[in-house]
């Protein structure tokens, strides 16, 4: 029986899923944690990668990485990191990301030329702020990477073994200079940001494209960004919206057009099969849940129950949950409020509950974002640490107006990999026809009128704050 590892090399750590490459069925799992902060050494993600398989990655027939999208890795020319990797949640790039929106003409000429507009987030704009504040390090970049291609790049045996660095479609479209619509790098917007440098770039293959073997033998197949992994993980098709509620919060869908529109909100990324997977990203997600748990003083597996024993719209309070600033509205220097409180609704469950309306409110907004760009959402989905908590579920199909659909707890994203992996194994023209997650259906409620009021009052709390 042929076996195949995905990894998921996201935020806060490393997840591996070892399957049956012809059913899918998970015959192991492993975790490690990534150190915390948004500047990290890509070592430490090879660390957690080695802990994480824990011996198994040398036996499986092949693998892939799924990675976090946009972080720098900026490489000298013998292939070390001239400094720490920036990650897509460090927002001192919020400054070069505006001027080099003004610099090309403005939003609609990033929109027209890779489909994404650049934000703090996007590694092009990570790349002005290395060459505006730290030229030494710029001077001696000579290849720049993203965190799965360095991870994918040191499973085929790294610098100085003849292993060629390699991308996919899915993450280079994150760059901000490589056009999905065009299939080809923007090398103009890379020597724009960069003071005219033209840095080295990964091949960006196909999807079913080998990277390599292993020194073990395993082929290692392209890889992709996170969340293209999770699309792979879930069987997408169009129509479907997934809600993946990480350390970001992204709603995503899969279509078979690029999706380019100048206001930025939605970025127009590629999807790891050929298609295209428009995206909205906000940066506050699984963390607005656990910075609430901790400053409540409970475990986090307390804060669901907490929060149902209060009523919808939490007495009044509404949390605005930008506690890492802000991507989506784009307020990189926000910070969290709570706002309404009065001496009757200051109570622990009405803060948790107002931390997941809050939460969700911001992603419900991503979802009309989509839905304005035309994007179908006859089925959502909520993944990701934080659709673990049963109540999230049920307050997102409050909140959305819609039904939601929670898959069964998994690691999609790591699933999607071992997915890619166990097709470019196969060479067949589709992936692998591995079973669909069992899950959990939340209706609508019959009355909406409660989640309408919610996010009325969201909205009217940020523009209270925001203009
Ligand atoms: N039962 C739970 N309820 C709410 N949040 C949870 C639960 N279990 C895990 N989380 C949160 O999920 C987050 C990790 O989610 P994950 O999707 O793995 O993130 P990432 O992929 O960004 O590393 C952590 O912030 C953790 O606090
Ligand atoms: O920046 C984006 C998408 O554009 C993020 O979604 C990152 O890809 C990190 O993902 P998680 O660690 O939250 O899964």
């Amino acid at each position: 029986m042929p076996t195949v590892a995905g990894v998921d090399s996201s935020t806060q750590s490393c997840k591996v899923v070892v399957c049956d490459a012809d059913t899918g069925e998970v015959l192991h799992r492993g975790r490690a944690a990534h150190p915390e902060g948004t500047e990290v050494a890509p070592e430490a993600w090879w660390r957690a990668l080695l802990e994480a398989g824990n011996g198994l990655l040398e036996r499986v027939d092949a693998l892939a990485v799924a990675g976090q999208q946009h972080g720098l890795v900026a490489l000298d020319a013998t292939g070390l990191p001239v400094r720490e990797a920036l990650l897509w949640n460090d927002t001192r790039s919020a400054q070069a990301a505006a001027d080099l929106v003004d610099e090309l003409g403005g939003p609609e000429k990033w929109a027209e030329a890779v489909g994404t507009v650049p934000v703090a987030a996007i590694t092009v704009a990570k790349l002005r702020w290395l060459a505006a504040h730290e030229p030494r390090h710029a001077d001696r970049t000579d290849r720049v990477l993203l965190p799965h291609d360095w991870l994918t790049w040191q499973l085929c045996g790294g610098p100085g073994t003849g292993a060629e660095p390699v991308t996919d479609r899915g993450d280079a479209s994150g760059t901000g200079y490589w056009s999905p619509a065009e299939g080809a790098y923007r090398r103009d917007l890379l020597a724009l940001a960069f003071g005219g440098r033209t840095p080295e770039l990964p091949r960006v293959l196909g999807p079913t494209e080998a990277a390599g073997r292993t020194p073990y033998g395993a082929l290692v197949a392209a890889g992709t960004g996170d969340n293209m992994g999770a699309a792979l993980g879930l069987g997408i098709r169009p129509g479907d919206v997934v809600i993946s509620l990480g350390t970001s919060g992204t709603a995503f869908a899969l279509t078979e057009h690029p999706v380019g529109e100048p206001t930025g909100a939605v970025a127009g990324f590629a999807d790891a099969t050929g298609r295209y997977l428009p995206l909205v990203c906000t940066l506050n997600a699984a963390r607005v849940l656990s910075s609430t748990a901790r400053m409540l003083g409970i475990a986090l597996d307390d804060l669901g129950p907490l929060a149902r024993a209060a009523d919808p719209g939490a007495g009044g309070l509404v949390l605005l949950p930008y506690l890492g600033g802000e991507r989506t509205p784009n307020l990189p220097e926000a910070a969290g409020s709570l706002m309404g409180m009065r001496k009757a609704n200051m109570h622990p469950p009405n803060f948790a509950r107002a931390a997941v309306e809050g939460m969700l409110c911001n992603m419900a907004d991503a979802l009309d974002r989509l839905r304005a760009q035309d994007v179908e959402a006859r089925r959502v989905l909520i993944i990701g640490g934080a659709a673990k908590a049963p109540v999230v579920g049920e307050i997102a199909a409050e909140i959305f107006g819609t039904p939601v659909t929670v898959p069964e707890p998994e690691e999609y994203v790591a699933l999607g990999a071992a997915r890619q992996a166990a097709w470019a194994l196969a060479g067949t023209p589709e992936p692998p026809h591995w079973p669909v997650a069992a899950a959990r259906q939340i209706p609508a409620p019959a009355d909406g009128t409660a989640g309408r009021r919610i996010r009325e009052a969201y909205a009217d709390a940020r523009s209270m704050v925001y203009g």
